[in-house]
């Protein structure tokens, strides 16, 4: 048995891990770094990466439909599937390096390969070997939550793990769960000709602002996906061609595939944290403002695995945070309400702060909504997308949080996030000078109809005008 006593033990080599492993080792630290499947977890080999990769190729499949608009011939495309996969095999292929094991032990870590389990409050095991470690951070990521349906594992079913291997196209398929994932991969699957039929118990896209949420499962419904809203499955069989699905409200579904996108729990299963004395919950590894375990001092969570949101940015950035007080000894809090977040259907859905209706119940009347349409905006018209909107929150000067659905929303999001998280001014935003045409300038023309009214229907600057005219 080889004993490793080291500074830092990153456990999960994902988007949060691997942040806190490159930061750590190339400022001074001894940093081990653990990973018992692929380098590069969730993001890189079955999320982020594989579904932009599959959406991309969606994308080319929807312009050739509609080409007539922009004065070609409109083509149906011939969807060879097991090509998009391969694509979406050879992009993960081409960012793998920079997770790989030989990059971070050319930064100076030592890479584990196996699965990491306590076996003491500062001690972990991996295969044959020991690691002490001074501190320890918990990266390891989220698995998908199948729910417990009646009839579940008698079906070909699928998730985010097996998706994008699958080279065979679904005929049609049923889409359990109509947040980020099934709403994503659903309108894909269309565009790739596919039949799809999404099931959501609740609302599409519950957690985002339901104006913009509408927006993006009206164009999924005009593509031709259909969108059960308000029931769940309550019981699945294996029929001719794949699954029967029965449904709370009674209907019964039938499809060749099943994809189960219902949510995610954080995967701590295998790290005995019991024997760690790390307290967690259903929700992940129980952590303070810090992200430090309540129960075990030398030990951080972070990402999917700490519970506090599921966004690749989000575990970079709870990394930072872990690297300030681990790695540089000093003090550090993690914020939660500037974490901006983009679902890439098209069109795009991007948030940052809070919703409307929650910045409306947290402020009340002190609230101000302020608005651009994509309609107005002179690059959208040239585009063709003139689809959307973006709403700027307002209390007392400055913008707490903002909503864009439209084309690119994910990037017009960028100085809205900026401003949310540096606490700006309106006015900084609509004073920036930005280039023309672009859909960025979405963004400040929301901050402009934020002073509209008080600029152009004022009387009082009305009389000043007037004097000032009067002069000679
Ligand atoms: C289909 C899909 C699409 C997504 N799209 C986006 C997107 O567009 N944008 C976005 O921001 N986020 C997206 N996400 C979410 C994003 O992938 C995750 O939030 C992110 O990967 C979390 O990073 P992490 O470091 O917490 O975990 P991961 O990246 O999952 O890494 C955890 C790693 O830990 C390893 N591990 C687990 N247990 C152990 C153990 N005991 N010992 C050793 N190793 C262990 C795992 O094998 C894994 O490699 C998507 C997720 C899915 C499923
Ligand atoms: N673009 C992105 O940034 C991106 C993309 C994909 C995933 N993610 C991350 O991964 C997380 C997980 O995504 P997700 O879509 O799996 O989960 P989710 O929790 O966001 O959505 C799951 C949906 O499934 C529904 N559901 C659950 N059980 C059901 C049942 N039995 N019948 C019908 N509906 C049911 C829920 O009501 C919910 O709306 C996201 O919240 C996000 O943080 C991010």
């Amino acid at each position: 048995m080889e004993r490793i006593r080291t500074d830092i033990c990153v456990i999960g080599a994902g988007s949060g891990g691997l942040s806190v492993a490159a930061g750590a080792v190339q400022m001074g630290a001894r940093v081990v770094l653990v990973e018992g499947d692929h380098m590069g977890g969730d993001c890189l080999n079955t999320g982020c990466v594989p579904s932009k990769a599959m959406i991309a190729s969606a994308h080319v499949a929807q312009a050739m439909r509609g080409a007539a608009a922009y004065g070609m011939a409109a083509v149906e495309p011939t969807v060879d599937f097991g090509a998009v996969k391969d694509r979406v095999a050879d992009v993960i292929g081409q960012i793998a390096h920079h997770d790989s094991a030989e990059r971070f032990e050319g930064l100076g870590c030592r890479v584990l390969r196996g699965w990491a389990r306590f076996t003491s409050a500062r001690e972990i095991v991996v295969g044959e070997v020991t690691v002490q470690a001074r501190r320890f951070v918990i990266a390891t990521g989220s698995r998908a939550v199948v729910p417990d349906i009646p009839g579940i594992d008698t079906v070909p079913m699928m998730t985010n793990e097996t998706l994008f291997q699958s080279r065979e196209r679904p005929a049609h398929l049923l889409v359990l769960g109509g947040g980020p994932i099934g709403i994503e991969m659903a309108q894909a699957h269309r565009r790739l000709g596919c039949a799809v039929t999404v099931i959501e118990a609740g609302r599409c896209l519950g957690r985002e602002d339901a104006e913009a949420a509408a927006v993006v499962a009206g164009r999924l419904r005009a593509e031709g996906v259909e969108i059960v809203e308000g029931a769940g499955i309550v019981r699945l069989r294996a029929v001719a061609p794949g699954v029967e699905a029965v449904l709370s409200d009674g209907r019964t579904l039938t499809g060749t595939h099943l994809l189960v996108a219902a949510g995610r729990q954080a995967a701590l299963g295998r790290l005995d944290l019991l024997a760690g004395g790390v307290v967690h919950d259903k929700g992940g590894v129980a952590v303070g403002a810090g992200l430090r375990s309540v129960s075990n001092r030398r030990v951080y969570a972070i990402g999917d695995a700490a519970g506090k949101g599921q966004f690749t940015h989000l575990a970079a950035y709870q990394a930072g945070v872990v690297i300030r007080q681990a790695v540089l000894g000093l003090p550090a809090r993690a914020r939660g309400d500037h974490i901006p977040r983009v679902t890439f259907a098209d069109p795009e859905l991007a948030q940052v702060g809070p919703t409307e209706a929650e910045a409306r119940k947290a402020h009340g009347a002190a609230l101000t909504v302020a608005r651009a349409d994509y309609a107005g905006n002179d690059r959208a018209i040239t585009a063709g997308q003139t689809e959307g909107f973006a709403k700027l929150l307002v209390v007392r000067g400055r913008v707490i949080g903002a909503t864009v659905v439209g084309a690119g929303a994910g990037e017009v999001i960028a100085p809205l996030a900026l401003a949310v998280s540096q606490r700006l001014k309106v006015s900084a935003l609509a004073g920036v000078v930005l280039p023309y045409p672009t859909l960025a300038e979405l963004a400040k023309r929301a901050a402009g109809a934020y002073f509209a009214p008080k600029l152009f229907a004022n009387p009082l600057l009305r009389r000043l005008v007037g004097l000032v005219q009067r002069l000679p």
